[in-house]
C-alpha cells in the first residue's frame, strides 16, 4: 500500500540547537560563525513557527577555541591537525547532546566543521544504540590518521565513530565509543572521495550512493535504497548529518571544500523531507556553512537561507 499524507511525525516537538561555532577540523577560519549566521537569520524563530519548543545549547561557550586554533601549532599526532583541540570540543558536544537525547529533546547540532559529529552522533548512538546513520556530503569523511592526506579531522569522523584504526588514534580523541557498525551508515551525494576511503568503504561493504547513482536511480530511488539497507524494518531511530557541500555550489557557495555537480537546491530539501516523513528522524547536523567564504553578500545569504530550510524540512516544514 502506498503510504497516503499523514499527521505527527514527529513524537515530541521539542528541540534544542545545539551550538557548535568550531573550526579545527580543518584549515580555513569562517565555518565557526555558522550557528551565529543561521541564528541571526531566524532558524530558533522559524523552527518554532512549525510549533516546535526550541532551546538553546552552548557546549563550546566559555573556551575559546579559535584562538587556540591560532596559537597552539604543537597540537598535532603523525599526520592528524589539531586532535587535542577537537578532541576536548567533541567531547563537550557528546555531552551536550546526550544529556538532549535523554531528555527527550530532537538536537539540531550546527557546526562548524564536520568533525564536531564525533559529538553529536556518538552522543545519539550512546542514548540508541540501535539507531541508524545518514550522512549527507560530497565527501566520505572516513579517512583514518593513517590513511589521511590532508591531516583535516573533519575528513575523520566516521572512522573514529567507527574505531577503524585504533593502534593511530590520538590520545584526545580515544574518550570517542565505536558506537557505529558498518551496515548502520549510508552516504548520499558522493562526488569527491580520496582513493584510501574508497578501499575503506568497500571493504566494509559500507552503501555508498554518490551522484552517479543520484542520476541513475532518482534521488528517491536513492534514498529508499539506502534507508533499506540501514533500516530494513523502518523502525530504527534516524540521526541525519548533513553536510552542506552536498549541495551544489551554485546554491550553496559560502562553505570550505565545494565540489561542483551536486545535489540541487529541491533535492537538498526534498531529501530533508522524506526523512522527516519516516517519523523515524530522531537527530539533525548541519555542518560546513562558512559566511567568511562567500565572495559576496548573496552568497552568504543564499548559503544561510538554503541552510536553515533544510532544518526547516528535515523537521517537517512541508508535511502536514
Ligand atoms: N567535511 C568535509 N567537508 N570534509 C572534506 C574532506 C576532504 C578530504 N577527503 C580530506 O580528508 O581532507
Ligand atoms: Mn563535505
Ligand atoms: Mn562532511
Amino acid at each position: 500500500m502506498l503510504p497516503g499524507p499523514h499527521y505527527d511525525f514527529f513524537a515530541s516537538k521539542k528541540a534544542s540547537l545545539v551550538l557548535a561555532p568550531f573550526s579545527g577540523g580543518q584549515g580555513r577560519s569562517g565555518v565557526e560563525d555558522g550557528p551565529k549566521y543561521l541564528l541571526k537569520h531566524g532558524l530558533p524563530e522559524q523552527l518554532q513557527e512549525l510549533g516546535w519548543d526550541v532551546a538553546i545549547e552552548e557546549p563550546l561557550a566559555g573556551e575559546d577555541y579559535e584562538k587556540r586554533n591560532e596559537t597552539d601549532k604543537s597540537d598535532v599526532y603523525q599526520k592528524v591537525k589539531r586532535p587535542q583541540l577537537v578532541g576536548e570540543a567533541t567531547e563537550k558536544i557528546y555531552h551536550s547532546v546526550k544529556k538532549v537525547v535523554k531528555n527527550g529533546g530532537l538536537p539540531v547540532t550546527l557546526g562548524g566543521d564536520h568533525s564536531i559529529a564525533m559529538g553529536s552522533v556518538a552522543g545519539v548512538f550512546s542514548e540508541h544504540p540501535d539507531a541508524c546513520l545518514l550522512w549527507i556530503d560530497a565527501h566520505a569523511d572516513i579517512n583514518t590518521p593513517s590513511s589521511t592526506d590532508s591531516g583535516n579531522l573533519h575528513g575523520c569522523p566516521v572512522s573514529f565513530l567507527m574505531g577503524l584504526d585504533p593502534e593511530n588514534t590520538p590520545p584526545a580523541l580515544k574518550w570517542v565509543p565505536k558506537c557505529l557498525k558498518p551496515n548502520k551508515i549510508a552516504y548520499i551525494g558522493l562526488r569527491d572521495v580520496d582513493e584510501g576511503e574508497k578501499k575503506i568503504l568497500k571493504e566494509h561493504n559500507i552503501k555508498a550512493y554518490s551522484m552517479y547513482h543520484v542520476d541513475r536511480y532518482g534521488l528517491n530511488g536513492v534514498i529508499e535504497m539506502a534507508l533499506q539497507s540501514i533500516n530494513p524494518d523502518g523502525k530504527s531511530p534516524i540521526h541525519l548529518s548533513y553536510d552542506v557541500d552536498a549541495v551544489d555550489p551554485l546554491y550553496i557557495p559560502a562553505t570550505g571544500t565545494p565540489v561542483r555537480g551536486g545535489l540541487t537546491l529541491r533535492e537538498s530539501l526534498f531529501l530533508a523531507e522524506r526523512i522527516a516523513e519516516t517519523g523515524r528522524l530522531i537527530a539533525l547536523d548541519l555542518v560546513e556553512c562558512n559566511p567568511a567564504l562567500g565572495a559576496h553578500d548573496l552568497h552568504i545569504s543564499d548559503t544561510i537561507s538554503a541552510g536553515c530550510a533544510i532544518a526547516r524540512c528535515a523537521l517537517g516544514e512541508t508535511l502536514l
